[in-house]
């Protein structure tokens, strides 16, 4: 069975929001299908939509309802069949999709790394006693506060520009963002220094563009495999099987990276109470074929080891 082909009269329709990083990792989705089928621009139309996360600026994600605020919209319009696939940040999606839809297509991993921001500083370990650092990530923001408990953490949201704004105007000594987000917004002049995954373990997913589609149609799915990279989505099952025994929502600090060399994937975890009051980290190797179960287990290692309430955001009584 040969797919049958987008065309300028019936156009593939791409669904994304419309920050400028969802828009350039769209337009990166078009730019894959064209050259994978010698397609001219015309047979894919981007379609933009507006979803509550983007409209609410003001307030951390954690008090306006976290789960799903960025793709409810979205999913809905794939779903009803106003567009056709959605393009996301992996990262930002909760493991299991809604009846009817599937996530299983990525394009080629970009840089995993968080990025530390800064106009005159180039590690963590150059801030003073005490200084103040911007982050909206609870991930980050634990653990920049496991290794250094002296740090101030202020709340940090917005895009690129302004956060730069922020540590313009003094009101913190550097932020975090990844670094595929500087890369796909051609934003070299950004004072970035990327930090190792050994120092600062990224969140599961990061620097991964998914397209998710409706299950039912396969046609689409032919298309998307011309453009599916196969090692980003082993590493990502590994990963997001991972998150998925954690049962974590944007609420819990939650690290994970899969690495994959010759037919092993080596995994590595960790899950911080929020406070960064403590860590617990693990890794496992095995088989490349094996990520999903190495994921599940690993977080039932974290799990066990770490003990109820382990996530909550007050510590226990003294
Ligand atoms: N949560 C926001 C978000 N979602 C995806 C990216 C960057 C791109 C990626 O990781 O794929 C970012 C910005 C950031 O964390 O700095």
């Amino acid at each position: 069975m040969t797919a049958q082909l987008p065309s300028p009269d019936s156009p593939l329709k791409i669904g994304t929001r419309g920050s400028p990083l969802a828009l350039a990792q769209a337009h990166e989705t078009r730019t894959r299908l064209m050259s994978a089928f010698e397609l001219p621009e015309e047979a894919f139309q981007v379609v933009v939509i507006k979803v509550t996360g983007d409209a609410i600026q003001d307030r951390p994600l954690k008090d306006i309802g976290g789960k799903g605020l960025f793709t409810r919209e979205i999913e809905e319009d794939l779903l009803s069949g106003k567009i056709d696939i959605a393009v996301h940040s992996t990262k930002d999606m909760p493991t299991v999709q809604p009846d009817g839809l599937v996530l299983d297509t990525y394009l080629p991993r970009e840089d995993v790394r968080d990025a530390f921001i800064s106009p005159h500083l180039t590690s963590i370990t150059d801030l003073a006693s005490g200084a103040v650092v911007g982050t909206s990530s609870l991930r980050r923001r634990a653990q920049l506060l496991h290794r250094r408990p002296d740090l101030k953490v202020v709340e940090f949201r917005g895009n690129v520009q302004t956060r730069l704004k922020k540590l313009a105007d003094g009101v913190a000594e550097c932020t975090f963002l990844a670094a595929a987000g500087l890369s796909r917004l051609g934003m070299g002049e950004v004072p970035a220094t990327p930090i190792s995954p050994d120092d600062m373990l990224p969140a599961v997913a990061q620097g991964a563009i998914g397209i998710e589609r409706r299950l039912s149609d396969d046609n689409t799915a032919q298309l998307l495999q011309a453009i599916h990279d196969a090692p980003t989505g082993q590493r990502l099952a590994a990963e997001r099987s991972f998150l998925f025994t954690l049962d974590g929502s944007c609420e819990t600090p939650i690290a994970g990276l899969a690495e994959l060399s010759g037919d092993q994937l080596y995994l590595r975890g960790e899950v911080l109470r929020p406070d960064g009051s403590k860590a617990i980290a693990g890794d496992r190797r095995g088989a490349i074929s094996d990520g999903h179960a190495m994921g599940r287990d690993l977080a039932e290692e974290l799990l066990a080891r770490a003990g109820a309430g382990f996530f909550d955001w007050h510590s226990a009584p003294a």
